[in-house]
């Protein structure tokens, strides 16, 4: 149930989840399966229902920033990108960073989640043991055109009865004869690999992204797993409500107890709290659950108290070692008028667009990004190697991605027709890390958010080699009588240096956004990190932490489908506490 007011709210219920965003909606669903658990969730962001931007695919671009439905961050100057101060989007919506992303879905490689396990000293978050949760919570639909995908995926990795819908591209682009083409000259790097989700990314294949195929429509945590539980008595939700802190509210077995979380309504109003007998589930998202913990006096006592807070728990590493990846687009002025650029530019046309998407849920609206995506390792002989260690968890991992799009991915210029190939680096070594910090005690303020972007000796020649690779795919024969030139004279060509190419980097790279390590999971009892691998939170009793922000690193992948699988393996652990 969606609650009116906070009138209609109880002052007590079995879970009180902060944050109805990707993760918070999975536990939302998954705790009140049992009709004996109560669960109030707290959204600060407005509701989803009915907009279009959201469930269109394709406009998934145009959902940040800048938007009602983002939370509209700006990092501190990035001295990785020459002092570059970056948009930083954040879902300020139901559905949280799930209903404005671009919609590809991405696991990360055997050897992440193998490494979550030996850092957390807890084999459940191995590939083996996570990969039931990937399937658990994936429903794998036909693409909106019904093509035939025999092949073009492995039906033995996927789940077909979850609520995040998964499909391949539901509408053909003008290009994806070429990228075929060109991957199959290329070879090698660029082999075909049949399904990159399967714990082994290396090779191209076609993109799999959070679409619903038969309706076409965008599947975020909020359209899947919370609309099929609104109807359950037990589960209350409050959109519009924003919290502030966590309060104590005595002391457990040793440890003080937070049980109690305080909010507001539309931005103002008085305070109000609620209580969780069993627990409170923080899912704030990378930026917002350090942000609320630190508000409560959970976090560096060092740093609290200058701002004004009284340290109550001093735990060092809420907000810090955030660790994101770094984007490069290169675009090309192509030889064709079949581009999907003037649906980014030309209102009239996107807006008849949109009347056909309408009508038919079928055409170029219901394509995310991407049609093809690819997953490269540098080799481990590379001179990048010989006197930095590398990075990456492990053999078959790659190092970063390439993906293509039929148009140029950022704000086109008024005329021209382009293909986009972005390379997103993987790796980022470990001196990259940024940090969420707060400058004031109002709850409600804005903290400073730093993304730590290509600081580490290895990151800008693994990037580096990203745009090598693909400057080779640009000159595939395949492409020879389609691209025109660069759609930026500035940009690298095969013949640049290295320090060329790092000038451009530096000048041009900017986030893939996949935010993740500000409330970090740890072995149980170390020094370091925020919470267990149960995802308890540390030195306290009757708080969880579930969302992106308990990755130590960033997978090989973007992050929203490790959300949805930790979130899925959180459900679980919580259940089987209380059940
Ligand atoms: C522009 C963009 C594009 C992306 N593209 C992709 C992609 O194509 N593929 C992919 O896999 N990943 C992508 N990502 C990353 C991915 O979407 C996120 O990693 C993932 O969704 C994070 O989930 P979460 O549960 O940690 O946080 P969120 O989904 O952000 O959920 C947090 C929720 O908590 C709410 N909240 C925050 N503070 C409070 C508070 N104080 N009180 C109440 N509620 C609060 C927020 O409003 C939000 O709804 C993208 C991210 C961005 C920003």
């Amino acid at each position: 149930v969606i609650l009116g007011s906070p009138a209609d709210a109880r002052t007590s219920y079995d879970f009180v989840i902060v944050g109805g965003g990707t993760a918070g909606n999975v536990l939302a669903n998954r705790l009140t399966e049992n009709p004996a658990f109560n669960v109030l969730v707290l959204e600060a962001g407005p509701s989803d229902d009915g907009v279009l931007e959201i469930e269109v695919p394709f406009l998934c671009t145009h959902t940040t920033p800048d938007t009602p439905w983002d939370w509209n961050y700006t990092t501190v100057p990035q001295p990785g990108l020459n002092g570059a101060t970056l948009s930083y989007p954040r879902g300020y919506v139901l559905g949280g960073t799930s209903s404005v992303n671009c919609l590809v879905y991405t696991r990360g490689s055997e050897a992440d989640w193998n490494r979550y396990a030996v850092v957390t000293g807890d084999n459940g978050w191995s590939w083996k043991n996570i990969l039931p949760y990937f399937k658990k919570s994936e429903k794998f639909t036909p693409p909106s055109d019904h093509h035939n995908i025999t092949g073009d995926f492995n039906p033995a990795v996927h789940g077909f009865n979850g609520f995040n819908s998964i499909s391949l591209a539901g509408a053909p682009t003008v290009i994806d004869g070429r990228v075929l083409a060109a991957t199959e000259e290329l070879g090698e790097d660029f082999e075909t690999n049949e399904d990159y989700n399967s714990g082994s990314p290396l090779g191209f294949g076609w993109s799999q992204n959070v679409i619903d195929g038969p309706s076409g429509t965008r599947s975020s945590s909020a359209s899947g797993y919370l609309r099929n539980a609104l109807r359950r008595p037990n589960l209350h939700v409050l959109v519009n409500a924003q919290v502030s802190r966590i309060l104590q509210t005595g002391t457990e077995r040793g440890f003080p107890a937070f049980r109690k979380v305080e909010y507001r309504i539309n931005g103002g109003g008085p305070l109000i709290t609620a209580t969780a007998s069993k627990e409170v589930i923080v899912s704030a998202g990378s930026i917002n659950t350090p942000q609320v913990l630190s508000n409560s006096g959970i976090g560096d006592a060092k740093k609290l108290k200058p701002v004004g807070i009284k340290s109550l728990v001093d735990l060092p590493d809420v907000g810090q070692n955030l660790s994101d990846h770094p984007i490069i687009v290169m675009a090309w002025l192509v030889n064709s008028t079949s581009t999907y650029d003037d649906f980014n530019r030309n209102m009239t046309l996107q807006a008849q667009e949109l009347q056909e998407w309408e009508k038919t849920r079928q055409g170029p609206f219901v394509n995310g990004i991407s049609q093809h995506i690819g997953f490269i390792r540098v080799p481990d002989d590379s001179p990048i190697f010989e006197s930095e260690t590398d990075p990456s968890p492990g053999e078959n991992s790659p190092h970063f991605e390439i993906f293509i799009s039929n148009f140029l991915l950022g704000t086109p210029p008024a005329t021209g027709n382009f293909m986009s190939i972005s390379a997103i680096m993987y790796t980022p070594g470990p001196i990259s890390r940024g940090s969420v910090n707060l400058t004031s005690s109002d709850p409600f303020s804005r903290p400073i958010v730093d993304a730590g972007l290509l600081l580490s000796p290895t990151d800008v020649p693994l990037l580096r080699a990203g745009v090598r690779s693909i400057l080779k795919l640009a000159s595939a024969e395949a492409f020879s009588d389609y691209i025109l030139g660069p759609a930026d004279p500035s940009q690298p060509g095969v013949n640049a240096t290295d320090e060329e190419i790092e000038a451009y980097l530096r000048a041009n790279a900017r986030s893939a956004y996949h935010v993740v390590g500000t409330s970090s999971m740890s072995k149980v009892g170390a020094a370091d990190g925020v919470v267990d691998p149960d995802l308890k939170l540390k030195k306290v009793s009757g708080v969880r932490v579930v969302d992106a922000s308990i990755l130590p690193f960033a997978p090989a992948g973007h992050t929203q489908a490790a959300t949805y699988a930790l979130a899925e393996r959180a459900a679980d652990l919580i259940k089987a506490d209380f059940e």
